[in-house]
């Protein structure tokens, strides 16, 4: 047994693949940001405000994924930090750090003081903020990335508090800068906060293929060893990522996976052919996570069309529908209505999971005919292993 630990650590270990492969994380954020220059500029002279001593405008960033939303706020706050001590600034990833006492519990961290795990009210935290904020003479900066995120679980009553904190000390010292991809999650919002929250907007547009091999040859550079990657798999691989939306952690994913395959097929360099198999990876791992994150019922009707693909070619939506209810009877639940079952079989075809076209069937109207879009084993697995109650549904 301890030989194939031993062959597996030294093909990291004596790797011809990577020189530094943390350079490709996702959270390693750059010296340099190409191509986000004005960004860069627009958010550092909002920012700005802080060498005077004041409170700079809440500013709300929001750009489709990877297109340096993140990074870029990370890298204008570190590099302000370097040249201006007079503020603080606290980052918050929503979806980790994903309940309102937790972000709360954060803030009064970063103010100096600690707090228990659990069991204080969020309003005594919130007490507590005040009290500290009114201590201090720096500014604080609260970043909440994911913004969506927290807003969807638990409303956005915490925002609105983060929002009005300034009116319960003398001076005003508290400016969020918050980031989402979720642009429709903005018309959601409470139009007080909305207009607090967004006193300052900043939309990132997506990058080009252009802008991505730049940007990959960057981190290429840093990251392998040398003659592994050639400019051809780095303009493959922007191409790719630019093909849906120029997404750029997708692209440096790409280069990374295709880089971890090569050093575990022990080759020395990365070709066409190991970008190909990373892709057909990533792929796979995007749908099992959107299927295992979807809502029961979405799941439900997901395994349903499973189970009548498995003895028709496609189905309609009122097929589909049958079998759903069928399902539902069997785990005792209720069933939502035919119009909602059509509204869920649209969604699964927009995340890609099924295809539902619109065929005419004469005299009986038109209908859909629906098709799966992936592999109908990660489709299985994912809905297996995300949920318990599937394996029985699927055995029966
Ligand atoms: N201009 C750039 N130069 C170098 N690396 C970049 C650039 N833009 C983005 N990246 C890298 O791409 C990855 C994704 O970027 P980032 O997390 O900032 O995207 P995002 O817009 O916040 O995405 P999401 O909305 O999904 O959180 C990170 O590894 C980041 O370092």
């Amino acid at each position: 047994m301890s030989d194939i630990i031993d062959e597996v650590l030294s093909s990291v270990r004596e790797s011809f693949i990577f020189k530094n492969r943390e350079y490709l994380l996702p959270d390693y954020v750059p010296e340099e940001l190409p191509h986000r220059e004005n960004e860069i500029k627009k958010l550092a002279s909002i920012l700005v405000q802080l060498y005077r001593g004041e409170r700079p405008s809440n500013t709300f960033i929001y750009g489709l994924t990877g297109t340096g939303k993140t990074a870029v706020a990370k890298y204008v706050l570190a590099n302000l930090q370097k040249k201006i001590k007079n503020f603080d600034y606290i980052y918050v990833n929503s979806r980790q750090s994903d309940t309102p006492y937790r972000i709360l519990a954060d803030i009064i961290e970063i103010l100096g003081n600690k707090v228990p795990f659990t069991g204080l009210s969020t309003a005594e935290l919130y007490r507590r903020i005040v009290k500290l904020l009114e201590r201090t003479d720096k500014n604080i900066i609260i970043v909440l990335d994911e913004i969506d995120a927290l807003v969807k679980k638990h409303g956005d009553d915490i925002l609105y508090k983060l929002t009005r904190v300034n009116y319960d000390i003398h001076k005003s010292k508290v400016s969020i800068v918050g980031i989402t991809n979720d642009v429709k999650f903005i018309d959601g919002l409470d139009p007080r906060v909305r207009s607090s929250l967004g006193e300052e907007e900043l939309v990132f547009p997506p990058y080009n293929a252009d802008q991505l091999e730049e940007i990959l040859k960057k981190r290429a550079n840093m990251a392998f060893r040398e003659g592994v990657i050639s400019d051809s798999i780095v303009r493959l691989c922007a191409a790719l990522a630019a093909r849906d939306h120029g997404d750029a952690r997708r692209a440096l994913d790409l280069l990374r996976v295709s880089g971890e395959i090569a050093e575990r097929e022990k080759k020395r360099e990365v070709s066409h052919e190991e970008v190909e198999k990373a892709r057909i990876e990533i792929e796979r791992d995007r749908v099992y996570e959107v299927i295992a994150t979807l809502p029961f019922h979405s799941k439900l009707v997901l395994l349903s069309i499973l189970k009548g693909l498995s003895k028709h070619d496609s189905l309609t939506t009122g097929e589909i529908y049958e079998i759903y209810k069928g399902q539902a009877l069997f785990t005792g639940s209720e069933f939502v209505t035919q119009r909602r079952a059509s509204d869920i079989i649209n969604e699964l075809d927009m995340l890609g999971i099924i295809s539902a076209k619109v065929v005419n069937r004469g005299r009986y109207g038109k209908t859909k005919e629906v098709t799966l879009a992936v592999d109908s084993n990660i489709v299985l697995k994912a809905l297996l292993e995300s949920d318990e109650r599937f394996v029985d549904i699927w055995r029966r």
